[in-house]
């Protein structure tokens, strides 16, 4: 690759590689790519904002803010689907949904 191929060109063009099929498959493939990231960053949103609904909706019905049996659920979900990086996803994905503490 030349020191160019990362940075010269229009965004579509730049696939790093100067191979012209190479570099076709690659504007495909990261068309489904940006399709994937759009929804992953909609529905990390969506469930950060229900997560959150449930501990407003609890503590003011006097219940706890938090329920940890219900989060380790979830991560052992995350977890068997996915190995350690799932457990560390679905750490992030609690934390979203817990908002300021
Ligand atoms: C959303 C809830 O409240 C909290 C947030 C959780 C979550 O983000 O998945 C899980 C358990 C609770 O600590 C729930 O109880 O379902």
């Amino acid at each position: 690759m030349s020191p160019t191929a990362e940075a010269a060109g229009p965004p579509e063009a730049r696939t790093g590689t100067e191979e012209p099929s190479a570099s076709a498959r690659i504007v495909q493939i990261r068309e489904r790519i940006d399709e994937i990231d759009h929804a992953l960053i909609t529905l990390w949103q969506e469930r950060a904002a229900l997560s959150q609904e449930v501990g407003v909706t609890r503590m003011a019905s006097g219940g706890t803010r938090l329920v940890l049996s219900r989060e380790r659920e979830i991560l052992e979900r995350f977890r068997v689907a996915l190995g350690a990086d799932g457990t560390q996803l679905a750490l992030l994905l609690l934390r979203a949904g817990r908002g300021p503490l």
